[in-house]
């Protein structure tokens, strides 16, 4: 049975990258997703703006939804300060073993906590299953047509408090418009765009930062 490309990614990072050097992980995938394959990890461009907003934001519980390979897991993990831990959810189980050994070969393992399903099924189990009172930080890159919902669900399990800050990836392409609709017309939301490249590509793409006012 043939390879997937996300196995591919995984391989070419256990060949390539240093174990247990986060920075060097991050370098491999893009360098083989920009010169072998095209992949879905948010790059190095939108990286940046990741990186910076989970420094302002120093989480000590952060939530990723969607995992993929683990690329934006790693990104973020990397920054975070002792005791913290980064929640990530992944739908896909293939793409949830990937992400398992990228986590691990990266040496974060102990600061990221992978969850495997449905983020509808997985938000109202964080509070009385997986210890979470409030979210400092939420990275939302799953279904684009699940940033809204999500947010809403995020809301009504009150796992979002004054200043807990969302990110959202892909607000241009492949787009996310009702998330951008409702985050702007909210009263609760304090919102600023980030408008940046699809990761890998020379498209237009943007991210969202949201900041929940109470
Ligand atoms: O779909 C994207 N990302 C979500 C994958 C869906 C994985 C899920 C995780 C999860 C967890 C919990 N509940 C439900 C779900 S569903 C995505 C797609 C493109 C793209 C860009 C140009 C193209 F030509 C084709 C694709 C670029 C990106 O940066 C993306 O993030
Ligand atoms: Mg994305």
């Amino acid at each position: 049975m043939n390879q997937s490309k996300e196995q591919r990614i995984l391989n070419f990072v256990l060949q390539n990258a240093v174990r247990g050097d986060p920075h060097s992980v991050l370098d491999t995938i893009d360098k083989y997703c920009s010169q072998k394959e095209w992949a879905m990890n948010v790059g190095d461009e939108k990286g940046k703006i990741l990186d910076k907003t989970v420094q302002e934001a120093n989480p000590s519980v952060a939530l990723e939804l969607g995992t993929y390979c683990g690329y934006s897991a790693v990104r973020i993990s990397r920054l975070l300060k002792a005791g913290a831990r980064l929640l990530t959810v992944e739908f896909n189980p293939e793409f949830a073993a990937i992400a398992k050994q990228m986590i691990e070969f990266a040496g974060v393992q102990d600061k990221v906590k992978l969850l495997e399903g449905p983020s509808e099924e997985i938000i109202p189990q964080l509070k009385k299953k997986y210890e979470v009172d409030t979210l400092d930080f939420v990275f939302l890159d799953h279904w684009k047509d699940r940033y809204t919902p999500d947010t809403i669900l995020l809301q009504e399990c009150n796992l979002l408090r004054k200043g807990s800050v969302l990110l959202a990836d892909n607000i241009i392409f492949p787009g996310a418009p009702d998330f951008l609709n409702y985050v702007r017309k909210s009263p609760h939301f304090q919102c600023t765009n980030y408008p940046s490249h699809l990761e890998y590509m020379q498209v237009e793409d943007a991210m969202e930062k949201a900041v929940f006012l109470g």
